[in-house]
């Protein structure tokens, strides 16, 4: 039997860069919204339940033509882990030759997973926000790190305020942001203040009950909503929802698998993807919500990145 190669989370570090990401998902996502003629094959992700320890097990494959990427992420998530100092999410992707069906590579998903969210938030920022310069950040974990980092890099953010349920979590937050980036950081105690005078919102926690209610907000506000997965959480208030331009990554996953879309019963206005494509319009000067999912095509083209970015190194 043959043996495949094996990328650890160094090597996703160095081979993905956010520049490329964002280029090859903004391309992968209209190619997706265009529909069966746009090659990607993408069902939505089977899980398994493990009810009785409070998580699951996701399996997402995914095949996108233009980027020849056939892969499949193997995820677990399981929120009681941070009270354990373990990650929350823990992943691997498995990338196969689209010619023939042969395994090529195995690699970490958490760096992935982490650095692709942030990624299509970016392009939802880019196309949907009026302005971005004043970033709220709602959580501290994993995603809320990874969006600050992809955020500060891909646009000139001058502030930015974080708010996190336990506080410690902002306030070390915060010090990794000002000895990184050297950027204004404040630490907020609630999230109404927190969000008061933002651009832009990331909201990232594990919350199962609304934490970001209809409250004094700038008009034309874009907020990217990562969190509450699963079809009973909610991250974002039924209110907030109705009186929002909705867009996200997938019309179906989103109405499947996202509380904020089902318990709000809100209208979704589009896929990212359509407004890559100058599909739909991308109402910048009004309130929107780009509500994520997370798509299995996301993680195929960067796992193809990073397959790519070694293959090249090991020719130099
Ligand atoms: N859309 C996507 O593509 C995508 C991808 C990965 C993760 N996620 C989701 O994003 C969210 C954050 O993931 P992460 O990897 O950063 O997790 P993490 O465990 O690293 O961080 C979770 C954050 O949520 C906060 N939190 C926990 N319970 C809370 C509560 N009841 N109210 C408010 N905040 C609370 C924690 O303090 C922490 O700041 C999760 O819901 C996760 O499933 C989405
Ligand atoms: O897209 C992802 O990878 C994650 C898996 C866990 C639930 C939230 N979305």
């Amino acid at each position: 039997m043959n043996t495949i190669p094996y990328y650890g989370p160094d090597d996703v570090k160095v081979s993905l860069k956010y520049e490329e990401l964002v280029s090859a998902l903004e391309l992968a996502l209209a190619d997706f919204s265009k529909g069966p003629e746009g090659g990607v094959s993408q069902p939505l992700r089977a899980t398994a339940e493990v009810t009785q320890f409070n998580g699951f097990l996701a399996a997402m494959p995914a095949y996108v033509e233009s980027r020849h990427a056939l892969a499949c992420k193997l995820v677990t998530f399981y929120p009681n882990n941070s009270a354990k100092n373990m990650d929350t999410h823990m992943a691997s992707i498995l990338l196969f030759d689209e010619t023939s069906g042969l395994p090529i590579a195995i690699m970490d998903g958490e760096v992935i997973t982490a650095m692709r969210t942030a990624a299509v938030s970016a392009i939802a920022t880019k196309y949907l926000a009026e302005k971005k310069e004043v970033l709220a950040v709602l959580g501290s974990g994993v995603q809320a790190r990874a969006h600050i980092e992809a955020f500060v890099k891909l646009f000139a953010i001058k502030k930015i305020y974080i708010w996190n349920h336990r506080p410690n979590g902002a306030e070390h937050l915060a010090k990794h942001v000002s000895a990184s980036f050297g950027i204004e950081v404040q630490v907020f105690a609630d999230v109404e203040s927190c969000v008061m005078d933002a651009d832009v919102i990331i909201a990232a926690t594990f919350t199962t009950e609304p934490i970001l209610k209809e409250c004094a907000m700038k008009p034309a506000v874009h907020i990217n909503s990562v969190g509450a997965p699963r079809p009973q959480w909610q991250e974002l208030s039924e209110e907030l929802m109705n009186h929002s331009v909705v867009y996200v990554d997938s019309v179906v996953s989103a109405t499947k698998e996202s509380g904020d879309v089902i318990k709000s019963g809100a209208e979704i206005y589009g896929e990212i993807g359509q407004v890559v494509l100058g599909k739909i319009k991308a109402e910048s000067n009004r309130r929107t919500v780009f509500k994520s999912l997370g798509l299995a095509l996301e993680d195929a083209v960067a796992a193809r990145l990073v397959f790519d970015m070694m293959e090249q190194k090991k020719l130099t």
